[in-house]
């Protein structure tokens, strides 16, 4: 059993990656613009409102209680963004179902902050997810910052449930990117990646997502 996913409407994917507060959601509103290109960015409002519950600030306020039910929703609702139909032959979309899982589950479970059996559970989600449903990412943009730059741009967004994230969080986030995609020792990668530095001023990234515009949707040709 398989299931097509963007590929399988002959949709070319590429897939918005970065710490948190990194730059991502401003790179997509910069590239919505463009024309036979469709956004789609993370699905945070569902994750701080389901039925009436804040899972992502119960998680941040008691992640060991709360982390297997905020990752289960993301996974749910990033499978969903990932599976909905195309309305453009090119797809931007922020982060996907492997970040999730590869920096945001493993980070809960390295930290002490996730039992065992709750990993386990979400793991075995994750790996039938992968194996059973075809979700291709064509290509994978990193928006690679420090961890200093993200705090200071965190701090100057102010989301509420954030409020509590030390520097020392963004750090593990960053070294569990930079393992992944830069260093690729700990988890496969789906897609080829492309690098950009993005602790620059914004008019000194929307310059570099201009002179990488092509190399992004080239593929896509
Ligand atoms: N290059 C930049 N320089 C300074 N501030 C930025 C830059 N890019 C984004 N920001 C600001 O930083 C905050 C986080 O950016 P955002 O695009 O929401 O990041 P992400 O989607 O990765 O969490 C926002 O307040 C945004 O306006
Ligand atoms: C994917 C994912 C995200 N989160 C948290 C991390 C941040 O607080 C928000 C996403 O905001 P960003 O500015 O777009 O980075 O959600 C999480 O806890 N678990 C996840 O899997």
């Amino acid at each position: 059993m398989c299931f097509p996913g963007v590929e399988g409407q002959g949709g070319f994917g590429i897939c918005i990656e970065g710490n948190i507060a990194s730059g991502k959601t401003t790179c997509l509103e910069y590239f919505s613009k463009t024309s036979n290109l469709e956004v789609l960015t993370e699905p945070v409002s569902k994750w701080r409102n389901i039925q009436g519950h804040n899972p992502l600030a119960l998680m941040y306020q008691d992640p060991v209680r709360w982390g297997l039910t905020l990752q289960t929703y993301v996974q749910l609702t990033m499978l969903d963004r990932h599976l909905s139909t195309m309305s453009a032959p090119v797809r931007m979309m922020e982060r996907s179902i492997y970040s999730a899982k590869y920096i945001f589950v493993e980070n809960l479970y390295r930290s002490g902050k996730m039992p065992e059996v709750d990993f386990a559970v979400l793991s075995e989600w994750f790996d039938w997810i992968t194996s059973n449903i075809d979700i291709p990412v064509d290509l994978i943009v990193y928006l690679q910052t420090t961890p200093q730059t993200c705090y200071e741009r965190l701090t100057q967004r102010c989301r509420e449930e954030e409020k509590v994230i030390p520097l020392e969080y963004l750090e593990t986030i960053h070294q569990l990117y930079e393992d992944w995609l830069i260093n690729q020792m700990s988890f496969k990668v789906p897609a080829p990646v492309l690098v950009i530095p993005a602790n620059h001023d914004l008019q000194k990234m929307l310059h570099q997502y201009e002179e990488h515009r092509g190399k992004i949707l080239m593929g896509s040709k």
